[in-house]
């Protein structure tokens, strides 16, 4: 039996986490630290953790964090490296921020604005990398592990078959809307129920976006060379989900059938990456709660463009279910212990 702490346990990320973490038959739950709300029940925080009703939350130190053999950070960004440096080395450390997912400093200059903490194993376990490997085999034995951020894990998944196998070329083009959980829980104006309720709208339009460089240094990474994405999040007024619709230029003669048979051979071993039968589109209602991503894949043949729709609950596969999943390959578990494979519908 593994002892975790969660830091970060008042916070969106770190509920996900131990709802998983509850169900995970091979850990004990140990500390569950936040900063403001130290010292509050996690009931307060997290009322639907009813099995950890009586826990109160500890402050995010060195010191509560010490003991434990695996340490989840689920902290803003910045709090995690100046965190994970006094950790003890012989931890495992899973980090659901941004701080270490990048490997390019001058890229995380760009678009977070501070210095480049260093860069960890990239936890993405069913990323293609350069067309052949799959990124979990970077991850066995790992103490060290960056979550993906919640549009990458969704659009790089969407796009890494076609790019491993050469199917698509150039001019990638993602829209993708998120459910409003993805912006944490601290108060934001543009967030606020009245904003949000029955209306969509875009943000970091035009490039700006943080995630931007991250599916650039994923899709690069499959195809083998320099792959740059124009990448637009939307809003959507709905707690959780990501639905990501992801085109790009096929290469010449790329027809339906081929570009079906990359993702089937891609996919279909996969327990949470799921093609869709034909005909069938993925939608976020149906991967709720789940570690699913579902994926479905479309020719326009008027234009020459491959679209790809995939969906995933951010707060799951997004972030939490994510790195449970990089726990049990770290540390040599079943790939999908503790992971719920079933969504909840309606
Ligand atoms: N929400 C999502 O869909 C996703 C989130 N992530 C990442 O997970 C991390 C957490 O996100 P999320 O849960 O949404 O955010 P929340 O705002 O919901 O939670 C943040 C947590 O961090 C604590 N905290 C705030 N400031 C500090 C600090 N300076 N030092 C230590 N702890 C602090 C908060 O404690 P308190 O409540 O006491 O202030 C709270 O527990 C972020 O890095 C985010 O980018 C990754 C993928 C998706
Ligand atoms: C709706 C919303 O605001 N989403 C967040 C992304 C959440 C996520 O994946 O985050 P991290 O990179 O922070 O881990 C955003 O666009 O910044």
């Amino acid at each position: 039996m593994l002892s975790v702490a969660v830091a970060g346990a008042s916070g969106y990320a770190g509920g996900e986490l131990l709802r998983l973490l509850i169900g995970h038959p091979e850990v004990s739950i140990g500390a569950v630290t936040a900063a403001s709300s130290a010292g509050d029940p996690l009931a307060r925080h997290q009322p639907h953790l009813t099995p950890l009703a009586d826990r109160i939350l500890a402050p995010t130190t060195a010191g509560t964090l010490a003991g434990h053999d695996v340490v989840f950070l689920a902290l803003p960004h910045g709090a995690s490296a100046a965190m994970a440096g006094d950790l003890a080395d012989d931890v495992t450390v899973i980090d659901c921020g941004a701080d270490f997912r990048l490997s390019d400093p001058q890229a995380w200059q760009q678009f977070y604005g501070s210095e480049h903490a260093g860069t960890w194993a990239y936890g993405l376990p069913e990323l293609l990398v350069e067309g052949r490997t799959k990124q979990r085999v970077q991850l066995a034995g790992q103490s060290h592990i960056a979550v993906p951020g919640c549009y990458p894990t969704a659009c790089s998944l969407a796009l890494a078959p076609a790019f491993a196998a050469g199917l698509a070329s150039s001019d990638v083009v993602i829209v993708a809307a998120s459910g409003t959980s993805g912006a944490g829980k601290s108060l934001k104006p543009h967030l606020l129920g009245a904003e949000v309720m029955g209306s969509m709208s875009p943000y970091g339009v035009g490039g700006g976006h943080r995630h931007t460089p991250e599916i650039d240094q994923n899709l690069s990474r499959a195809a083998g060379v320099p792959v740059a994405v124009s990448f637009t999040p939307t809003l959507a007024p709905m707690p959780r989900g990501i639905l990501a619709t992801c085109s790009a230029k096929l290469a010449h003669g790329v027809t339906a059938e081929s570009v079906r048979a990359a993702y089937q051979q891609a996919y279909d071993e996969e327990a949470f990456v799921h093609l869709l039968p034909e005909g069938a589109w993925p939608s976020t209602g149906a991967v709720l709660g789940s570690n699913n991503v579902q994926v479905q894949v479309a020719v326009d043949e008027r234009v020459g463009r491959l679209i790809v729709v995939a969906a995933e609950d951010n707060l799951t596969k997004g972030t939490a279910g994510g790195a449970v999943q990089c726990l049990n390959l770290a540390r040599g578990f079943d790939e999908t212990l503790g992971l719920p494979v079933t969504g909840v519908a309606p």
